[in-house]
């Protein structure tokens, strides 16, 4: 499998009137060709970031070190609106807030076609019914004439997802595209970009905190935790041989109808991205923190085949 992001050493950090939130530290991962990996970890965590940062959509209070490549090629100012949109698309959480009240689903389709390919209206137009079919939306001239109003929440982002197609690209990253859905259109729509991924063989970044999306659809698994990468591994791997303490957590807080006592959540909440705690970021919530902790900072290492982690229990396994 060749890489198709890379990411080295990369930071990500934003200037407020609070000072500087350090939103992304050291992060070095890679996305392989026709891989699904899935990004987990609480909210605010870093994730969505990441995924911004491949495209080069970041605020203007953003400043980055390291590198991200794509395709063996740095991204970069000039370079990266030849990937935003072709060689990447993204679909987001809210359907809603990313397709244009104003325009029909076949104005909206037939933009992102003339500006992904430079063709005509009309060749455009003739390529919309395709692209609905592809998303199983068999009503296809009620849906092209409809405003995104008319569409349920589960259609919608069946057409975002039609957009992404119509870019035909080699990293198709979904943000949470389920989570404000109900649980049977949620099924169905990640069963639609996992079958979309195995006949069009694009990488699928996959961004969630919801463990069980995870197990059912990744190849691989990160696990960010405020900012840093602390885990990453195969999904069987990481699913059957969790190391990070912050890993288990997570696994931990899953919910699951057999167990009869509610789930043990991780106790306390992420620490201030501003002043960040000295040390390992995870020890003032881990149950396992030791001295080490407090003073020096975990790499990320591999310990076992593929599996990666950023502890210090760890220490005496690395490679
Ligand atoms: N423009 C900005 N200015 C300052 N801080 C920001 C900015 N954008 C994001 N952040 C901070 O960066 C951190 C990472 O945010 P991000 O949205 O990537 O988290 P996330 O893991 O995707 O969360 P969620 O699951 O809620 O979407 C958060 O602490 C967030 O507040």
């Amino acid at each position: 499998m060749s890489e198709l992001v890379k990411f080295e050493n990369y930071s990500l950090t934003f200037k407020t009137l609070h000072g500087d939130v350090r939103a992304l530290r050291n992060l070095s991962f890679t996305i392989n060709s026709g891989e699904i990996v899935a990004l987990v970890g609480e909210t605010g965590c870093g994730k969505t970031v990441t995924a911004l940062s491949i495209i080069g959509l970041l605020p203007e209070n953003a400043s980055q070190t390291g590198k991200i490549f794509f395709k063996g090629i740095e991204v970069n100012h000039e370079n990266v609106k030849r990937i935003r949109g072709k060689e990447v698309a993204i679909v987001f959480q809210d359907p809603t807030s990313s397709l244009n009240p104003l325009y029909t689903v076949e104005r909206q389709l037939v933009d992102v076609l003339m500006s992904r390919w430079d063709i005509s209206v009309n060749k455009a137009r003739e390529k919309v019914d395709g692209l609905l079919r592809q998303v199983q939306l068999f009503d296809v001239d009620r849906v092209r004439r409809a405003y995104p109003h008319e569409l349920s929440g589960g259609m919608r982002q069946r057409v975002m997802i039609a957009m992404a197609l119509a870019c035909e690209p080699s990293l198709f990253i979904a943000d949470e595209p389920t989570t404000a859905l109900d649980v049977t259109v949620q099924r169905q729509i990640l069963y639609l970009i996992w079958e979309l991924q195995r006949t069009k063989k694009f990488s699928v970044l996959f961004i969630t905190h919801d463990l069980g999306i995870v197990a059912q659809l990744a190849d691989r698994v990160v696990v960010m935790y405020a900012g840093n990468i602390v885990e990453m591994a195969p999904k069987k791997e990481l699913f059957s041989n969790p190391l990070h303490p912050y890993t288990s957590g997570l696994l931990n807080c899953a919910l699951d109808p057999r167990k009869k006592k509610l789930p043990e959540p991780i106790p306390g909440s992420l620490p201030s991205l501003t002043e960040p705690p000295s040390g390992c970021i995870f020890r003032e919530r881990c149950r396992r923190v030791q001295n080490d902790c407090g003073i020096l900072t975990p790499e990320l290492a591999e310990v076992r085949p593929s599996h990666f982690v950023a502890c210090h229990l760890w220490r005496e396994h690395r490679g």
